[in-house]
């Protein structure tokens, strides 16, 4: 199930693991994730070393720094699909088999199932909760209409255009109603139309549902627009190079992307990123 994004089944960790750690469970008021001490490395390369970081809860975080610097690392640490080398993260105190989590990868193709239709698709991870029929039609009902899908839900991923793919492998994550979603690139491979389309469903949903949401995106002014805060990594090892808050209303749109603070929130976002890129 892990690469469905979630972990189940939900709650149900050893009381000893809890106790074991339960004096090093605190947390700041209003932060969802908090991370300490996040070491990685891969063969002779220090991704992570002794990394912190807080991260709100029920806010949109996107991640942005240079290539290579491990956002996708950081992401999959996590939401527990790699392990780290030491340190500690924690979800409200909870480890993150006790979180429900949900993950969209960038590459769609891999991660819907092709031998389901897009309605089994989106529906297949409800079998793993303990819900009534009755719940599970409420929430798949709940799902189509914030999405107000127009796409035939019958049909399979190979009938189905890249976009619509996404569409799915997106409602798929949401249908377990996650804590925490995680997305890494949902949109680089799609056509504009569509990610303008994806952009602003996901937005609605997400705010209405207050998910804590971490956005790896490579464009800058999609981590800028999409984003309550934009993370800016440094180079390897990767630290916080800064944290920007971006808290202009939604929804936003492509014209929020001509407003004075959008313009000064990337402007800064890029100084930043390109001060990074110049480090030796
Ligand atoms: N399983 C692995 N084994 C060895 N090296 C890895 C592995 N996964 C990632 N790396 C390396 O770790 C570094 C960080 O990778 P990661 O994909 O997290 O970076 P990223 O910031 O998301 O990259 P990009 O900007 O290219 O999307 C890269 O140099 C990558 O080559």
């Amino acid at each position: 199930m892990r690469t469905m994004g979630t972990h189940l089944p939900i709650g149900t960790a050893a009381p000893e693991a809890a106790d074991a750690g339960a004096s090093h469970r605190w947390y700041p008021k209003g932060t969802h994730i908090t991370i300490r001490g996040l070491t990685k490395r891969f063969q002779d390369a220090t991704i992570y070393d002794n990394f912190d970081l807080d991260i709100p809860k029920g806010k949109i975080v996107s991640v942005f720094g240079p290539n290579g610097c491990g956002k996708s690392t950081l992401i999959n640490m996590i939401a527990g699909i790699l392990p780290c080398d030491s340190g500690q993260i924690l979800f409200e105190g909870k480890e993150a088999r006790e979180t429900r989590i949900g993950y969209v990868f960038q590459n769609y193709r891999e991660a819907v199932f092709p031998w389901l239709r897009a309605i089994d698709n989106i529906r297949y991870p409800l079998q793993y909760l303990n819900l009534s029929k009755v719940e599970q039609q409420s929430r798949m009902d709940r799902l189509m209409e914030s999405f107000d899908v127009k796409l035939d839900l019958q049909r399979y991923p190979y009938q189905m255009s890249g976009g619509q793919q996404q569409l799915v492998s997106i409602m798929r994550a949401l249908v377990v109603d996650p804590e925490v979603l995680f997305l890494d690139e949902p949109f680089s491979a799609l056509d504009y139309e569509m990610v303008m389309f994806l952009r602003e469903r996901l937005q609605k949903v997400l705010v209405e549902r207050r998910t804590t949401t971490l956005l790896v995106s490579h464009d800058l002014d999609e981590a800028v627009l999409l984003a309550d805060e934009v993370l800016l990594l440094t180079k390897r090892p990767t630290r916080v190079a800064e944290n920007l808050p971006f808290d202009v209303a939604r929804p936003r749109t492509a014209d929020t992307t001509i407003t004075p603070a959008f313009i000064a929130t990337k402007t800064r976002a890029l100084d930043v990123f390109q001060r990074e890129v110049r480090k030796p």
